[in-house]
């Protein structure tokens, strides 16, 4: 059985992703220090002058990325995604050995998130998050029904780099037969879950449950601007959401 979750969340995913991941995680979890060769980041050490003064500033090089929040019309929900994030393990880690605690399970470092994605290959932005889209949560949208938010600053104290949001709306027939859920030889294994528009807002403010300060954003503004009319109309009047009953969930608005 899906896991229960909070504030209305439920899987699209069939199984169960999350117990899925758990058993592909192995026992023990290290941290080492990073060579210089990742293709991912690349710490390094800002030197410049300020006020006559030569200051430095530790950084981190990193890729731009995009997000994108999706609304499930059929659904009325946003559509999110939630995986095993090892930076989130560590930082949980830490603490725990701080306070003298045991270490905290993996289950913890599972993480809400916009469906999102590096721009690190040589497409158009949009095109990474038409990819990322189906990649994640299995669906296919068309590019020119994929609209851009705006742009802001990932760890605007250690990164640096843009993350360029999007919106755009989804159906049940966009869903592709065996997409969804990540690229397992790429280490992922990602939940896809359907959070009805009338629970967004609490559950945004949820503290207890770990998740992004993109999705916190985007989601708020969808909230409000879907509520105002400024993103369309929305398709289901909420006493009557399908999203409620179980039936519909595991039906063909599904990835499979
Ligand atoms: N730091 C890392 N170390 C090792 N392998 C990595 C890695 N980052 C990405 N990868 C590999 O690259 C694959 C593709 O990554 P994606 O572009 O889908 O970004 P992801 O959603 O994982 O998060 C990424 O993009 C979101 C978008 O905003 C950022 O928030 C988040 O920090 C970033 O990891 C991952 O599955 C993984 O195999």
């Amino acid at each position: 059985m899906p896991e229960a979750y909070p504030h209305g969340l439920k899987t699209l995913t069939p199984g169960n992703t999350i117990v899925e991941a758990l058993q592909l995680l192995g026992p023990g979890f290290r941290l080492v220090p990073l060579g210089d060769n990742s293709p991912y980041i690349k710490p390094k050490a800002a030197l410049y002058d300020f006020n006559g003064k030569e200051r430095r500033w530790d950084v981190v090089e990193s890729h731009a990325s995009v997000g994108v929040v999706l609304y499930h019309r059929e659904l009325d929900a946003f559509v999110i995604v939630r995986q095993f994030r090892p930076a989130v393990y560590a930082s949980l880690l830490r603490e725990a050995e701080v306070a003298g605690r045991s270490p905290p399970p993996f289950k913890a470092a599972f993480t809400y998130e916009l469906c999102a994605g590096l721009i690190d290959k040589s497409k158009s932005n949009v095109e990474i998050c038409q990819e990322e889209i189906l990649e994640e949560c299995g669906f296919s949208v068309p590019l020119e029904a994929i609209r851009e938010v705006g742009v802001g600053i990932a760890s605007a104290g250690t990164q640096g780099a843009p993350h360029i949001m999007y919106y755009a709306e989804v159906d049940s027939s966009m869903a592709v037969d065996g997409a969804g859920g990540g690229l397992l030889a790429h280490g992922e294994c990602i939940e896809v879950l359907a959070l009805p528009l009338e629970s967004s807002q609490e559950f945004v403010l949820d503290g207890s449950l770990p998740k992004s300060p993109g999705l916190m954003f985007g989601l708020t503004w969808a909230y409000f601007n879907k509520l105002n009319g400024s993103l369309g109309p929305r398709a289901a009047a909420s006493a009557s959401n399908p999203l409620l009953t179980e039936e519909l969930v595991l039906k063909p608005v599904l990835p499979a």
